[in-house]
């Protein structure tokens, strides 16, 4: 089943900590395939934002709803398995795991989810694929643990691993904060050409609005958030 919005907040509110809230967002609404760059302050709740939507917490109130399944309704197992199936995550915790192989870190999502398996055909193949247009091809065959990788060089395989088996939803935390400026433009070009292939919603966060342009929207958290907070 297809859906058209991807998407979807209805009096959202979160703190970290009781009587705090964070965010207090009456509704959002991002549709199938968008493109969106979210701004905000640096403690203004991008972050937490995008833990929210990658159903990694759950709001104490209100809705969200990914791809019309609403995220309140499962449980956290169940919102893992959603997760998995559904949403690449690229955070700035790259969660690589160090002593295995660059392919072996990107195929990682086709082990846990057949749906992103069957969608990548052959992952090792896919995962190679993706490592090429990162520019990490020459690390491929070399047995360098993931762990002795630059951090820009981590933080792509990351986006390997977050893009391969087509997630309908991206998720992408300051993805391009350790890359240079040649590396960073083939990367976004990578993510937008492969989000335009797949349908893929993005949203991407990030402290460089330089990079804005490349996005069909840009959401300024403050514009959307009732809370202002003290950060
Ligand atoms: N794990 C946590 N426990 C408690 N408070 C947290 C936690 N993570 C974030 N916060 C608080 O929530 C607020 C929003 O933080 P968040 O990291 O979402 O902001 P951000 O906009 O992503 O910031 P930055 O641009 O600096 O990364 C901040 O006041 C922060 O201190």
């Amino acid at each position: 089943m297809t859906h058209t919005t991807a998407i979807k907040l209805n009096q959202l509110s979160f703190g970290w900590k009781p009587h705090q809230p964070v965010l207090q967002i009456d509704t959002l609404t991002i549709p199938r395939g968008e493109q969106v760059f979210l701004r905000g302050a640096s403690g203004s709740g991008k972050s937490t934002l995008l833990n929210l939507l990658g159903g990694l917490m759950k709001p104490q109130q209100g809705e969200i709803e990914l791809l019309g399944q609403s995220l309140n309704t499962l449980s956290q197992r169940q919102r893992d398995r959603f997760r998995a199936d559904h949403i690449g995550v690229l955070f700035q915790q790259f969660n690589l795991l160090p002593y295995l192989s660059l392919i072996d870190n990107v195929v990682l999502p086709c082990r846990f989810s057949a749906q992103r398996k069957r969608k990548a055909g052959d992952p090792v193949a896919a995962a190679r694929g993706l490592l090429e247009a990162l520019g990490l091809g020459a690390f491929i065959d070399r047995p360098v643990p993931t762990a002795e990788l630059s951090i820009g060089q981590q933080q792509r395989v990351a986006a390997a691993r977050a893009l391969i088996g087509q997630p309908e939803v991206l998720l992408a935390d300051e993805p391009t904060s350790a890359l240079d400026s040649d590396t960073r433009d083939q990367f976004l070009d990578l993510l937008s050409t492969q989000s335009r292939l797949n349908n893929t919603t993005l949203v991407f966060v990030s402290h460089d609005l330089s990079l804005s342009q490349h996005f069909d929207r840009v959401i300024n958290l403050a514009d959307i958030n009732r809370c202002k907070g003290t950060h």
